[in-house]
């Protein structure tokens, strides 16, 4: 986009401003009705809600797929209603469920898809898939000349967010990203997903129905209901913590309290001082790594109790009923 803000790494990214958007679509569905959101430049906020609430709607209308009916959308300062929607594709990522990988282009073919477009050199091209393929954590010289077939679904999804991220677009949008790979490979793209993110720094909307994947990536989760309604806009600690609608209290169920130890880091306050007759039998945990983490440790330790280290020294103790009381929904 012209305009567009640089932060200080060089790296690009916009905020997003969502003004009183709504759809209607042509058979009367009103999809959306008058939402309002902010994103900050480099943040990731997740959309979450039930089926047919408008997520994907929305998220279309950000690269204009869907043109709104009503209301402004804005990147940095430029309303993208007023760009020309091909041009706008290009500065935008768009990430789908099943990656939509162009079968009979090779995987360096697929991530040089807006390169070309864009009419960047052949060196320049070759050098930048070169990158994006070591950043998604795929070796070029081994996986640039495969095919979409020859690849597993979790390396067809990385080869797609390389490809997003091709011609560093100022936003990306994510639809159901990880939402096809079993479960495992999820939480692993999930963590490697959110190394990259911390190196790229992009904008980033994403659509899931998975509160945990939601929880696990999200700077800020918004909560929609029926025609896009706005229930809740928060961090995923203070929408566990505290639901601010009944709507929001049910869809984030009653393990909230668990779900929130995933975010919920464990410190200082919650350590007592080492006995000095502590076992070196007892398990080992790290300060500042989650409180599931803690927990899942805490429940195989015989006395409930484990030893939290700081880069390998031990710093305090750490018993089991702490971290369940951190669970206490607060609410
Ligand atoms: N092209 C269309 N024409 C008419 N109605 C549509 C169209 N596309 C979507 N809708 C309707 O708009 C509403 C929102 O759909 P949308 O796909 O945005 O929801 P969603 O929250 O992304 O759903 P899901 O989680 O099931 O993907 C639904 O009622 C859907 O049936």
């Amino acid at each position: 986009m012209d305009g567009t803000p640089a932060d200080g790494d060089g790296q690009r990214a916009a905020s997003i401003t969502l003004d009183g958007i709504g759809k209607r679509y042509p058979d009367g569905t009103e999809a959306v009705r008058d939402l309002s959101l902010h994103v900050d430049a480099g943040e990731l906020v997740v959309l979450i809600g039930p089926s047919g609430c408008g997520k994907s709607t929305v998220l279309r209308m950000i690269n204009r797929l869907i043109e709104p009916t009503s209301g402004r959308i804005l990147l940095g300062d430029s309303d993208v209603t007023q760009a020309d929607p091909v041009r706008l594709r290009r500065q935008i990522g768009y990430v789908i469920q099943n990656v939509g990988l162009f079968p009979h282009q090779t995987v360096a073919a697929n991530v040089a898809t807006v390169p070309r477009l864009l009419g960047w050199s052949r060196d320049r091209a070759r050098q930048r898939v070169g990158e994006l393929l070591e950043l998604v954590g795929l070796d070029p010289t081994q996986f640039g000349r495969r095919y979409p077939h020859e690849l597993s679904g979790g390396q067809r999804q990385r080869v797609g967010v390389a490809r997003a991220l091709a011609a560093d677009p100022v936003v990306l949008l994510m639809d159901e990203p990880f939402s096809a790979v079993d479960p495992i490979v999820r939480t692993r793209l999930q963590e490697e997903f959110l190394r990259l993110q911390a190196e790229v720094r992009k904008t980033i909307v994403l659509v899931t129905h998975d509160l945990d994947e939601a929880v696990r990536l999200g700077d800020r989760i918004a909560v929609l209901s029926e025609g896009g309604q706005l229930e809740q806009y928060d961090s995923p600690t203070t929408l566990l913590g505290s639901p601010a609608t009944p709507f929001v209290r049910e869809f984030v169920g009653a393990d909230r309290g668990i779900r929130r130890l995933v975010v919920t880091p464990v410190t200082r306050e919650v350590l007592e001082p080492l006995p000095a007759d502590a076992s070196v039998e007892l398990p080992v945990v790290s300060l500042g790594g989650s409180a599931y983490d803690a927990l899942a440790v805490l429940l195989t330790s015989p006395s409930g109790q484990a030893v939290v280290t700081e880069e390998g020294r031990p710093v305090g103790l750490l018993r089991r009923e702490r971290i369940l009381a951190l669970a206490e929904p607060s609410s």
